[in-house]
């Protein structure tokens, strides 16, 4: 049923890194250009960026100025879900049903529609918002798609204010009562902090204290997108 899409058997076009000792050095793994004369954009590798963090730590709202800001493509895998539920496509109800619970839509879903848009956008530079989950998320992109992340943003906020910020959010969603909230807390203890240790054992994590305004946390986010050098 999956297959590699052809999109990601070329890799990105080359960049450098000029971390400064501030930042980490960015495990780059795939410096080599191996994309051929003629080759269109659309067949260079992207330029993936995972955005990790607890709910409400604020993934969308720096992912949105990092788009702005550095010309990435935003795909937020909640975002997606809730498409889907609204779509009133088959696998709607049992996503919303998970949704509501807080729990995790099994990974073919939710890759089915990162890989969709990615092989819909010309962006070649992408945000994946809220993705992996869980450790199986995370082995199933890598297995389904064929790439591993390039960078790997976690956003670290504490759990006091991450509830705050949620419980006044008004945007009208089903997981935003302090019931789901608690069980999202949970799931992400349990199931997330492993797949943001897992990075950071790789050398791909950039953690960033999400505490103060909007603005406080996008100047640390900056200058890690600013590092980056794309051809
Ligand atoms: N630094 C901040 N200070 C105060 N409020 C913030 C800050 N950053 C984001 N918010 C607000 O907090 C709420 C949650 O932010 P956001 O939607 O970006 O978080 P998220 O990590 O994407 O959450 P979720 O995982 O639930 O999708 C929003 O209402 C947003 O406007
Ligand atoms: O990869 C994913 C992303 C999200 N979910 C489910 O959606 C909600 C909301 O996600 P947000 O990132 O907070 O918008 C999340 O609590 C999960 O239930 C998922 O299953 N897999
Ligand atoms: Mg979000």
């Amino acid at each position: 049923m999956w297959r590699r899409p052809a999109l990601f058997s070329y890799w990105i076009p080359s960049y450098l890194c000029t971390a400064s000792s501030n930042y980490i050095d960015l495990h780059v793994h795939h410096l080599h250009r191996q994309v051929k004369e003629g080759d269109t954009s659309k067949q260079v590798r992207p330029f993936i960026t995972f955005v990790l963090g607890g709910p409400g730590s604020g993934k969308g709202t720096q992912c949105a100025k990092i788009a702005e800001t550095f010309g990435f493509a935003h795909l937020s895998a909640g975002e997606l879900l809730r498409k889907e539920i609204s779509s009133g496509c088959e696998n709607g109800e049992m996503i919303l049903d998970i949704i509501k619970e807080g729990n995790i839509v099994p990974s073919e879903i939710t890759i089915n529609l990162i890989r969709k848009e990615i092989e819909l956008s010309e962006n070649r530079k992408i945000l994946v918002d809220g993705f992996p989950r869980t450790n199986e998320n995370r082995i199933a992109f890598e297995s389904i798609i064929g790439v591993e992340p390039d960078l790997v943003i976690f956003f670290d906020c504490p759990e006091e204010e991450m509830v705050k910020r949620l419980l006044s959010r008004n945007q009208g969603r089903i997981d935003d009562n302090i019931e789901t909230i608690k069980k999202r807390l949970e799931v992400f203890d349990k199931l997330n902090l492993p797949v943001i240790n897992y990075y950071s054992s790789k050398g791909k994590l950039q953690k960033i204290k999400a505490v103060g305004t909007m603005e406080d946390i996008f100047e640390k986010v900056y200058p890690v997108f600013a590092s980056l050098r794309f051809e």
